[in-house]
């Protein structure tokens, strides 16, 4: 039980955010099939980020330590993995990261040899049927105990050394992260690759839009003009030497508590021209009644007497911290698009609404997404379900409502280890008291 600071004042505070997981993790995939060494500058270091480097070195790429001149740990050097290269067969643990176990079995596809996936007990019920039938139908064997067709993790995908490509439809609208996963690798496909997505709308997209721009960053080309298409040129991936923005995702919860303690939070290097979905809180925050300034590149958030509700479509990643500030507005609130949440690290929807009421609150799930109205919180436990990003929810609630524990404050280590240190350096200039049970 972590008991959460209650800020008695206002915050005023500038904190910087360890690097972004979404363009960590996808530049260490195209760094394992560059066509030379690549560097990562001020990388994300945190479960999920080593879980992806040990899986990469575990398929045969060489993934090195060197300093760096980041604020949270050391740049990375990493040398290809060799395709080509027949190597034993090995297990790979996804934790329960979803860029783990979508990015990483096409990459095993493309090597010679088999390679076993698990992950975390959660990990079991994320969608992954998409993948798993998109390899097949590329002409990958992928098994499960017995020889059974899975439909989920744990399974087996039996890499050929390498893959023909060309055109293949999914139903992508349970992950952005199905399309990723398959344009990442797609260049190296002998045919390069046509995705098409047939189905509900895709979620996420600005994450597949990362994902194109990622790609073009390393000289491969991708024609996403037509809807629902994406078609990736085959091609060298281009060794690169690439600074990785901070995670504006994880920016959020601390933008938030100047929101909830209706101070001033400070966040210095915000980037210019991201795809980082994050860049979204410049809206979300303003809709909330903060006012929200940008100069010489760092973002100011000073909240306003009230926190306003408002209504949001797709925030993606961004639904639970944008909830723990809905419970805590004045006016109600409706969050829509966001029906695949179910699908992430715990079913999001269900357990936000489950926290928020536990405190009092009056959240409701609805078909995609969740209807939050005012009420008057009081303190409690609320549980993290191994989500890292129900856990800073909590933490954002019990800034403004006295007596909050969060159970579990440690999951936040798959994105942000340093999260609670972060947090209590932020509240400095707030005071605090604590949850005292
Ligand atoms: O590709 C990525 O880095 C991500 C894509 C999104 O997944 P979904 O499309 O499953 O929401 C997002 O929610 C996740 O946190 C990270
Ligand atoms: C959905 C998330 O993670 P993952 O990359 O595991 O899908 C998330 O970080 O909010």
């Amino acid at each position: 039980m972590w008991p959460a600071p209650y800020a008695k004042g206002p915050v005023d505070a500038t904190v910087t955010v360890p690097g972004s997981k979404s363009l960590t993790n996808r530049f260490l995939v195209l760094a394992a099939l560059a066509d030379g060494p690549s560097r990562l500058r001020a990388p994300l270091h945190s479960r999920d980020s080593a879980l992806m480097i040990q899986a990469l070195r575990q398929l045969g790429a060489t993934v090195t330590e060197v300093p760096g001149d980041g604020d949270y740990g050391p740049d990375l050097e990493i040398s290809p993995l060799d395709p080509a290269a027949s190597s034993a067969g090995t297990a790979i643990d996804c934790g329960l990261a979803g860029t783990v176990m979508r990015f990483v079995p096409p990459l095993a596809a493309l090597r010679n040899g088999s390679t076993v996936f698990d992950g975390d007990p959660h990990a079991r019920n994320r969608p992954m049927g998409t993948i798993i039938e998109a390899l097949i139908a590329l002409g990958v064997p992928v098994a499960a105990e017995g020889g059974r067709t899975p439909s989920a993790l744990p399974f087996t995908v039996e890499g050929t050394g390498e893959v023909r490509g060309g055109h293949l439809v999914i139903d992508a609208s349970a992950s952005s992260q199905f399309v990723s996963a398959l344009l990442l690798v797609g260049a190296r496909f002998t045919e390069g690759l046509h995705l098409e997505h047939v189905g509900k709308p895709v979620p996420s997209l600005d994450h597949i839009s990362m994902t194109v721009a990622v790609l073009r960053s390393v000289g491969v080309t991708v024609d996403d003009s037509v809807p629902n298409h994406w078609r990736v040129s085959p091609g060298p991936i281009k060794a690169f030497d690439q600074r990785i923005e901070q995670d504006l995702s994880n920016a959020g919860p601390f933008l938030a508590a100047a929101l909830a303690t209706h101070g001033t939070v400070r966040i210095p290097n915000w980037p210019t021209g991201t795809t980082q979905v994050g860049d979204l809180w410049r809206t979300i925050l303003a809709a909330m009644g903060a006012t929200v300034t940008l100069d010489d590149g760092t973002l100011t958030v000073t909240g306003g007497n009230e926190i306003k509700g408002a209504d949001f479509d797709e925030t993606s990643e961004l639904a639970p911290t944008v909830a723990a500030l809905c419970a805590l507005a004045t006016g109600p609130s409706r969050l829509t698009g966001i029906a695949h949440l179910r699908g992430h690290e715990t079913d999001r929807l269900a357990a936000l609404v489950a926290e928020i009421n536990r405190l009092g609150g009056d959240a409701e799930e609805t078909a995609d997404g969740l209807v939050i109205r005012p009420a008057t919180l009081h303190g409690g436990v609320v549980h993290s379900y191994a989500d890292h990003r129900m856990a800073t929810a909590g933490a954002i609630l019990g800034l403004a409502v006295e007596g909050v524990q969060v159970e579990d404050i440690a999951t936040t280590s798959k994105t942000m280890p340093e999260f609670p240190e972060m947090w209590a350096r932020m509240l400095e200039s707030a005071g605090t008291s604590e949850a005292s049970n």
